[in-house]
C-alpha cells in the first residue's frame, strides 16, 4: 500500500503543496569520534575479499571508454614499476591501471618527488595509486632499512587503516623484507614498544602519540599519505593531529593527499598542507559513479521508514548491504542503530552494527564478519562512510540522509561529501549497485533535491505503493551486476 497515498501524494507532491504538519527532523550531533578504541591484526583489504567472480571482461570494456574513470591507455608495465611489484599486481588480478592510477603514478614517482593532491571517484583505485608509489620508493636492501619506517599513511578510521595494511601486504607480497606496521589505538597490553617496519599505516592520534613517545622513528620517512584527506583535514581534532604529525617529519617528505571529494574550503587548506602539489581534480558533475543506481523512498515518519526497510529486505536477496543511520556520538543515535539491528535480527536477517560507540577489538570483529559474509547487513554511521571496500556490497541504504553540521549544530543542508562516500560503498571498480535514500519529511526531501542539483545526478523515486515493481526494478539492477559477473567468468 502506498503510504504516501494515505497522506495525499508523494513527498514531492507535498512539497509543492506543503503540509505544515510534516514531521520535523530530529536533532543530531556531529560525526562520531573515530579514534577511540583498541587495535587488532591487520585484515586483508579488498583483494582478500574478492567475491567468487571477477569483472574482468566487462571491466576491459569500461577501461576502453575514455569517459569512464577506469579508462587507461597505458599498462602497469609502461608505468615503470619494479617487476616484483608487477607480480603482486597480477596476483591481485589487476590487468590495467584506472584513470587515476595512470595519471597519478607518473606524477608521484617522478624525481625529485613532488607533492600531489589527487581526486577520483569512489572505488576507482586510489589505494593502489599511493601504495605503488610507496612500494617503488622503499629501500629494502638492509635489515635496518626494512625495520625503519620510510612511508607513513594516515587514515581516519581503524577499519580503513587495517584495510590499507591488507592491500599493501597483497601488493608487496613479492618484495623481500617488506614489513608493515599498524598504528591504531590499542590497550596498553598490546601496544608495541617500537614500530620496526618499513611502512606504517595508522590513525593520526595514535601515530602522533607513537612519535612523541619515540615508539616510532620518523627521521627516515620519505612519503606521507593522507587517505580521505579532506575528511581528516576538515575535522578539528584530526586536522590538528595531522598537522602535528607532519611537523615532526622530515621537511623534504613527499606529501600525498587523496580523496573522492575536496570541497573548496578544504582544497585551499590542502594546498598549504601539500605545498606546490601537482593536482588531479574532478568537477562536481563528474563525481558520481555511473554504476550506482540512485533511488529514494518516501516515508511518512520514522516508523514507516522502519517498515519500508523490513519490507525491502523481505523482497530482496542482495549480496551484502550497508544501512547508514545518523552520524552521531549521541547515545540515542547509537541505540537507534542497535534498535534496527535488534528488530532486523528478530526478522531473521544476519545483521551486525558498528557505530562509534563500539570498542576496538569488538569493532574489528564486526567488520571482519561483514567482510567474510557472515553478516550480510551492516548497520553503521558515518564512521564507515569512507574508504571501506567490500566488493560484494550491492545495496546501500541512507536510512537517515546525511546532514551537514556547523559549529556542532545541524544545518538545513545535506552533507554532500558524505552522501557521495556512503553510496560509493557499492559500485566499486566497475561493479553495479543500488543506493536508496529514505526521506521522511519536507526538510529531508529538500536536502535530497539539493544533492541532485549539486552533483547534477538523477535520484529516482521508488513507488512504495507498488512493491512488485520496486522488487523488479531493484532485482533487475542487482541482477545486471550478477550478469556482468557471470559474463566475466566465461
Ligand atoms: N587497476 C585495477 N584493476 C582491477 N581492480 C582494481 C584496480 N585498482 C583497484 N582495483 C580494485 O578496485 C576496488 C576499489 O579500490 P580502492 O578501494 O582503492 O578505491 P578508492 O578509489 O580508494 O575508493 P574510495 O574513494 O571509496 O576510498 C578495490 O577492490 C581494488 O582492489
Amino acid at each position: 500500500m502506498s503510504d504516501s497515498a494515505a497522506t495525499g501524494g508523494s513527498l514531492a507532491d507535498r512539497i509543492s503543496n506543503p503540509n505544515p504538519e510534516a514531521p520535523a527532523a530530529t536533532d543530531d550531533a556531529p560525526s562520531a569520534n573515530q579514534e577511540d578504541d583498541g587495535a587488532g591484526d591487520a585484515l586483508g583489504g579488498s583483494s582478500l575479499q574478492e567475491p567468487d567472480y571477477s569483472v574482468e571482461v566487462k571491466l576491459s570494456d569500461l577501461q576502453q571508454d575514455p569517459d569512464n574513470p577506469l579508462f587507461s591507455v597505458k599498462s602497469f608495465e609502461q608505468l615503470g614499476l619494479n617487476p616484483l611489484i608487477l607480480n603482486g599486481l597480477s596476483a591481485m588480478n589487476f590487468r590495467k591501471p584506472s584513470k587515476v592510477q595512470e595519471r597519478a603514478l607518473p606524477l608521484l614517482m617522478s624525481n625529485p618527488p613532488k607533492n600531489l593532491v589527487g581526486q577520483s571517484q569512489s572505488g576507482t583505485g586510489k589505494t593502489a595509486a599511493f601504495t605503488l608509489n610507496i612500494l617503488s620508493r622503499l629501500d629494502l636492501s638492509t635489515e635496518e632499512a626494512q625495520l625503519t619506517p620510510q612511508a607513513l599513511i594516515l587514515a581516519p578510521t581503524r577499519e580503513l587503516a587495517r584495510q590499507i595494511v591488507g592491500v599493501i601486504q597483497m601488493m608487496g607480497r613479492f618484495l623481500e623484507g617488506l614489513v608493515i606496521g599498524t598504528a591504531v589505538p590499542t590497550d596498553a597490553a598490546n601496544r608495541p614498544t617500537r614500530m620496526q617496519c618499513s611502512v606504517v599505516v595508522g590513525t593520526p592520534g595514535t601515530v602522533q602519540d607513537m612519535i612523541k613517545k619515540r615508539i616510532m622513528n620518523p627521521t627516515q620517512l620519505k612519503v606521507l599519505v593522507l587517505d580521505e584527506a579532506d575528511n581528516m583535514l576538515d575535522q578539528q581534532g584530526m586536522g590538528d593531529q595531522c598537522i602535528r604529525v607532519k611537523a615532526m617529519l622530515p621537511r623534504t617528505i613527499q606529501v600525498v593527499l587523496f580523496s573522492a571529494t575536496f570541497p573548496a574550503h578544504v582544497h585551499q587548506y590542502a594546498n598549504k598542507f601539500a605545498p606546490g602539489a601537482n593536482e588531479i581534480t574532478l568537477k562536481h558533475d563528474e563525481l558520481t559513479v555511473e554504476g550506482i543506481k540512485q533511488l529514494y523512498m518516501d516515508c511518512n515518519d520514522e516508523e514507516e521508514k522502519y517498515n519500508n526497510l523490513v519490507h525491502l529486505y523481505g523482497l530482496l536477496t542482495v549480496g551484502s548491504s550497508i544501512i547508514f543511520v545518523k552520524a552521531s556520538n549521541h547515545p540515542i543515535t547509537r541505540s537507534s542503530a542497535a534498535e534496527i539491528e535488534r528488530r532486523m535480527l528478530a526478522e531473521g536477517h544476519t545483521v551486525a552494527s558498528l557505530t562509534g560507540g563500539i570498542e576496538g577489538t569488538q569493532r574489528d570483529a564486526v567488520i571482519d564478519a561483514f567482510r567474510s559474509g557472515d553478516a550480510k547487513v551492516l548497520i553503521t554511521t558515518n564512521v564507515l562512510a569512507r574508504g571501506i571496500d567490500v566488493s560484494t556490497v550491492s545495496l546501500v541504504i541512507n536510512y537517515d540522509i546525511p546532514q551537514a553540521f556547523e559549529n556542532n549544530s545541524r544545518t538545513s543542508e545535506p552533507d554532500y561529501q558524505t552522501y557521495l562516500h556512503r553510496i560509493g560503498r557499492t559500485g566499486r571498480f566497475g561493479r553495479i549497485g543500488v543506493a536508496i535514500t529514505f526521506v521522511a519529511n519536507r526538510q529531508e526531501w529538500e536536502m535530497l533535491r539539493m544533492i541532485q542539483t549539486h552533483f547534477l545526478c538523477q535520484i529516482d523515486r521508488i513507488d512504495t505503493g507498488d512493491w512488485d515493481s520496486v522488487e523488479q526494478m531493484i532485482k533487475k539492477t542487482i541482477k545486471n551486476s550478477r550478469a556482468q559477473a557471470k559474463f566475466a567468468q566465461q
